[in-house]
């Protein structure tokens, strides 16, 4: 006799397979009528999702050298594209900007993202565009950035002090630790009012959670979670990742209740006339809410605040410890930075943000990383509204967009020798300033471009030239002892961001006179 399961479970096959089968054919009709991008062949069920690796920025690159520089893809239920072609991504991202402005609703989102009422994976509507709103108006202007340039610059002091006592000792120095810190002490400060990490720290305990609860973020952020794309796999969950994201919604929902409570006390406290400086959870906590509301919901303020750690601090530490790992393996380069620095900044002084503009051979090095190992491999997916054409190819509503700018950078058609570290080829004809964006041949994308490109570009830039100005100035930098600088590793992990696989590891001597770092 079968028992009850077996005989649930034949009941249950007999009735979908023929209703999966049918639905799959009749999606092959429908995509063959509409001409869809070439791609590669299909498994049922699963469409293209088994043959994405650990990897997935290099096998969807593969892809587009293979069928050309518009792909179809299908991961489980969810029609896809990915491109590595200048125009395909100009059309896009400008000519097509309202139909792929939109944002998946992925279940990271949901968890992690106060619901997708944040501004980053929020999909496109009136809610994002106010969220939005709020930081470029309120968090953003170049007025607000420049009232904390005394932060910035005494965070950038502080990174060449702890440099330099670590060299004192003679200690081979973990830069992805250092700057993480720089980072996140400069992100943290402007937005919370506190130093995590340093002279005036928050607190050991509360900085390590909040390191440790940051970096599950990121983790989690970037996950391609098969729930997204095949819904019976939520059932299963196999790995607990959906239990995971659960507890970090709830930690790190926590963190953020404390500080805006923090901050509701201190104001509490505050003399009327007080003029202390307001930071970026003061601002929220004194702008009227929507539909007549006094105030911002508690929950659209711990959404930003949970915006702007996530988008600010990893894309620029990730971007500066390769930079720093290239720029060690090519000792070429590392001289003619700092020839740069002696000409434009001396010797007598540390380099003040005012000298970042001049320095043009440093931002073609920061170009060429841009180029090579971009923060954001897909930049934050983007999602069709509504069903459109690109180059005569049907694109389905709510197509998830892989822009790959991995592969952008290392397309052959558009860059000679791709993988050769060469920061020269960035330099312009006539002498003038190198820019760090995607000018209008949009041959690297490192902040994108149209609705959604990054609101914090401008600072983004500063953090990045500022941090690898002053360490390149100040000190000379190899590989530990035995390791050949050729040698250095340069593979990366896949995820929101795309850090190094290995935290880069160097030995700093200084090169300056020793009053200048106190
Ligand atoms: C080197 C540093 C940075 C890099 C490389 C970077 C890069 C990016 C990229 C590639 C995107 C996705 C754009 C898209 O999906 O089309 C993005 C979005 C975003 N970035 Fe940045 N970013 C950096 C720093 C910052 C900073 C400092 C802030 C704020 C303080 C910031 C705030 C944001 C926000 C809020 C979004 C979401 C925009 C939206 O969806 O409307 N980023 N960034």
């Amino acid at each position: 006799m079968i028992d009850l399961i077996t005989f649930i479970s034949i009941l249950l096959c007999s009735f979908l397979t023929p209703k999966i089968i049918n639905l799959w054919f009749k999606k092959g009709t429908q995509e063959q009528a509409q001409r869809l991008p070439p791609g590669p062949p299909r498994w049922p069920i699963f469409g293209n999702l088994l043959q994405l690796g650990q990897l997935p920025h290099r096998d969807l690159a593969s892809l587009c050298e293979k069928y050309g520089p518009l792909v179809y893809i299908r991961l489980g239920k969810v029609d896809g594209i990915t491109t590595n072609d200048p125009d395909i991504i100009r059309e896009i991202l400008l000519q097509q900007d309202e139909v792929f402005a939109s944002r998946p609703r992925t279940l990271a989102a949901v968890h992690l993202a106060y619901n997708c009422g944040d501004v980053a994976l929020a999909p496109l509507g009136p809610k994002w565009k106010r969220m939005r709103r709020i930081c470029m108006e309120h968090l953003l202007t170049t007025k607000r950035l420049e009232s904390f340039a005394s932060h910035r610059a005494n965070e950038a002091q502080h990174l060449i002090q702890n440099v330099w006592t670590l060299a004192q000792k003679g200690d081979a120095i973990n830069l992805r630790e250092v700057l993480g810190t720089f980072s996140m002490n400069n992100v943290t400060r402007m937005l919370l009012g506190k130093q995590y990490f340093g002279s005036e720290f928050a607190g050991r305990h509360e900085a390590m959670e909040f390191m440790h609860i940051t970096h599950e973020l990121f983790w989690l952020l970037g996950l391609i979670y098969l729930g997204d794309y095949f819904p019976l796999w939520r059932w299963v969950d196999p790995f607990g990742c959906e239990k995971k994201m659960r507890d970090v919604e709830k930690r790190v929902d926590d963190f953020h209740t404390k500080i805006i409570e923090e901050h509701r006390q201190r104001k509490i406290k505050q003399e009327e006339n007080d003029q202390t400086e307001m930071d970026f959870v003061d601002i929220l906590l004194s702008l009227p809410g929507e539909d007549g509301k006094k105030h911002m919901d508690d929950k659209e303020i711990k959404a930003l605040i949970q915006d702007m750690i996530a988008a600010a601090t990893d894309t620029s530490a990730v971007t500066n410890e390769w930079a720093m790992a290239e720029v060690i393996k090519h000792p070429r380069v590392l001289k003619k930075i700092q020839q740069e620095l002696d000409t434009i900044v001396g010797s007598n002084r540390m380099v003040v943000e005012s000298d970042l503009t001049h320095l043009n051979y440093l931002r073609c090095v920061v170009r060429e990383i841009f180029r090579m190992h971009p923060a954001g491999p897909f930049l934050i997916p983007h999602e069709s509204t509504e069903a459109t054409t690109i180059n005569g190819y049907y694109i389905p509503k709510k197509t998830r967009v892989f822009i790959n700018t991995y592969a952008l950078g290392r397309n052959t058609k558009i860059w000679d020798n791709v993988g050769e570290f060469r920061p020269e080829r960035h330099l312009s004809v006539d002498g003038s300033r190198v820019e760090i964006s995607h000018g209008t041949d949009f041959k690297i994308l490192p902040f994108s471009a149209g609705k959604r490109k990054c609101p914090g570009a401008p600072l983004g830039v500063t953090l990045v030239l500022m941090a690898l100005a002053r360490l390149f100035h100040c000190f000379d930098w190899n590989p530990p002892d035995g390791l050949k600088p050729e040698n250095i590793d340069t593979s990366e992990v896949y995820g929101m961001t795309m850090p190094k696989a290995k935290p880069l590891i160097a030995v700093a001597k200084p090169r300056l006179a020793a009053r200048l770092y106190q």
